[in-house]
Formats: structure tokens, C-alpha cells, sequence
């Protein structure tokens, strides 16, 4: 009779789940647009979410970052309902925007600063320390010299580095990005994405971000979705501690299964399990 302890019971933890949705669903005034959808992100992932106009990509984002509640459902954010979660500063959310007017009255490095406000925190004395982590912000962006410009005279590829060191400022561990180089010009986006990969490869971050650019998504998070709900298709790129973790549970595996039959003990094969 085979033993009953299989081989991956000891395997050690691999990345915490950072966001999970179980069986969520959205109807705007009883027409639905997002049906059913489990997935979940693990820490330092690449998550390209692609579907046609009016797929619900926004109505899905806004329900992880917490402004809209799923009709059905449960999200956790870190392992907590997002109902109950309060860490927004580990988020940085840019949502999906068009140009901004000219006469828009803030400058930049006002724009940037009021990314560490936080949802109820309106009106805060800004502290030396806040200003050095907009300078790193914009110095992350490559902005710095743009500090004390109006933001609605900016092009459009400068407002979303913008509302990237926004999002930056708090140096979050998960940045949602939505449909982030929608207007800009081609060679832009490329440098965009270029930061973007670079920021994935290099810092602990994870990411989930809406895109139109299919070359970009196949070329960086592979030719296939992972999974498709409905409309949506998910893409993604585990992070290159994930790919370690995976090898370590399996070297931990082998490992196993090598004492075991070393001792004379009989094992469970991976197939005979259930
Ligand atoms: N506030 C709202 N009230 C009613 N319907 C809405 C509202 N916001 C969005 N919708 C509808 O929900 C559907 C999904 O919208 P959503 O913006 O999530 O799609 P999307 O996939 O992000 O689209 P796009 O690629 O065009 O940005 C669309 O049919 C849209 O018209």
C-alpha cells in the first residue's frame, strides 16, 4: 500500500498571493459586465489583462483598488478582503486618463506629492521627507527638470510619467497601471515599456496593467493567455524569484523523494495522489 504523506507536504512557502479574486461578477443598474472571475496575482508577477472595448478591464481594476464593490464575490488584496483593507499606500493605481487641460491648475511636483496623501488624508503639512521622496520620484521617471511645470502643458508621455511617480511616491509593492500609453507616440511607448520591464526585472514589484498593445504583451508575457474569463484574457510573467521558487520546490521534492527511497520506504507517485 502506498504511504499516504505525499511528496510536496514540506515544500517551503513561495510568494504571497497579492491580489485574489474568487468567483467575483459586476453589473452596472442589472446589465452585467464582468461574470464569475477567480485569478490570483503572486508577489513580483507581470499581469497583462487584454479585451476588446468595453470587456469591463476598468470596471475590474476599480473593484481591485477597492472604488467599486463586486456584486458578487470576494477580492483580497495582501490576503485581506479588500473591503477591510487599509495599506493603499502599498498600491499605486495610474488609471486610464486622456490628456489633461492645459489651464489644469497644479504643477508637478504637486501632482506627485499628492500621491502620499491617501484616501482620507485631504489636507497634510508637507515634511522635508516628503519632498525627497517626490525628488525620487521624479528622479526615477527621469523627470526632475519638469518639477515646476504646469501639468496640463505637458505632452502626453510626460503626464503619464507624471502619474507613474505618483503612483511611485510611496514605493509600492503592487502598481496597477491602466491602458498606460493610450495617446502617446509610438517611440514613447516603447521607452514606457522599456522603464516598465526594467522596473519589473530590478525592483520587488508587482504588476497588473490593462494594455491595447498586444506586441508589447506577447513579446514580454509570452505568445498565449494564461487564463480568459468571458471577454478578458490574462497574460502573465511569473518573476524570476517565482520561476527559483518552483525549482526549489521541486529540487525540495527530489530531495524528498531521494531519502525516501534511500530509507527502503515506499513513496507516493505525483500521479497516484487523490
Ligand atoms: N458608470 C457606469 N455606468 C454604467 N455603465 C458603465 C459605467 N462604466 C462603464 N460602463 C459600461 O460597462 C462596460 C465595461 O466598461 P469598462 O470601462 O470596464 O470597459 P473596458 O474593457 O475598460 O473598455 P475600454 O477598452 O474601452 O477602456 C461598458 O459597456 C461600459 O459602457
Amino acid at each position: 500500500m502506498l504511504q499516504s504523506k505525499t511528496i510536496t507536504s514540506e515544500t517551503p512557502n513561495c510568494h504571497q498571493e497579492v491580489i485574489s479574486l474568487d468567483g467575483v461578477s459586476f453589473s452596472y443598474q442589472q446589465q452585467p459586465v464582468i461574470t464569475n472571475v477567480s485569478f490570483g496575482v503572486k508577489e513580483r508577477d507581470f499581469i497583462g489583462l487584454i479585451g476588446t472595448n468595453g470587456a469591463g478591464k476598468t470596471t475590474l481594476l476599480r473593484m481591485i483598488v477597492g472604488l467599486l464593490r463586486p456584486t458578487q464575490g470576494q477580492i483580497r488584496l495582501f490576503g485581506e478582503p479588500v473591503e477591510k483593507f487599509k495599506h493603499w499606500e502599498r498600491i499605486g493605481y495610474v488609471p486610464q486618463k486622456n490628456s489633461l487641460n492645459p489651464l489644469f491648475p497644479a504643477v508637478v511636483r504637486e501632482v506627485v506629492l499628492s500621491g502620499l496623501y491617501g484616501r482620507n488624508k485631504l489636507f497634510k503639512k508637507v515634511t522635508k521627507e516628503d519632498h525627497q521622496k517626490c525628488d525620487d520620484a521624479l528622479h526615477a521617471m527621469g523627470i526632475e527638470d519638469l518639477s515646476e511645470k504646469r501639468i496640463g502643458l505637458l505632452s502626453g508621455g510626460q503626464q503619464q510619467r507624471v502619474f507613474l511617480a505618483r503612483a511611485l511616491i510611496n514605493n509600492p509593492s503592487l502598481l496597477i497601471l491602466d491602458e498606460p500609453t493610450v495617446g502617446i507616440d509610438t517611440e514613447t511607448q516603447e521607452s514606457f515599456f522599456h522603464m516598465i520591464k526594467h522596473m519589473h526585472q530590478h525592483h520587488s514589484m508587482t504588476f497588473l496593467m490593462v494594455s491595447h498593445d498586444m506586441d508589447m504583451i506577447r513579446s514580454y508575457l509570452g505568445q498565449q493567455p494564461a487564463s480568459e474569463s468571458g471577454k478578458l484574457k490574462f497574460y502573465i510573467r511569473h518573476s524570476h524569484e517565482t520561476q527559483d521558487c518552483v525549482e526549489n520546490n521541486l529540487a525540495h521534492s527530489l530531495k524528498g523523494l531521494r531519502e525516501q527511497l534511500e530509507s527502503g520506504k515506499e513513496v507516493v507517485r505525483i500521479g497516484d495522489r487523490n
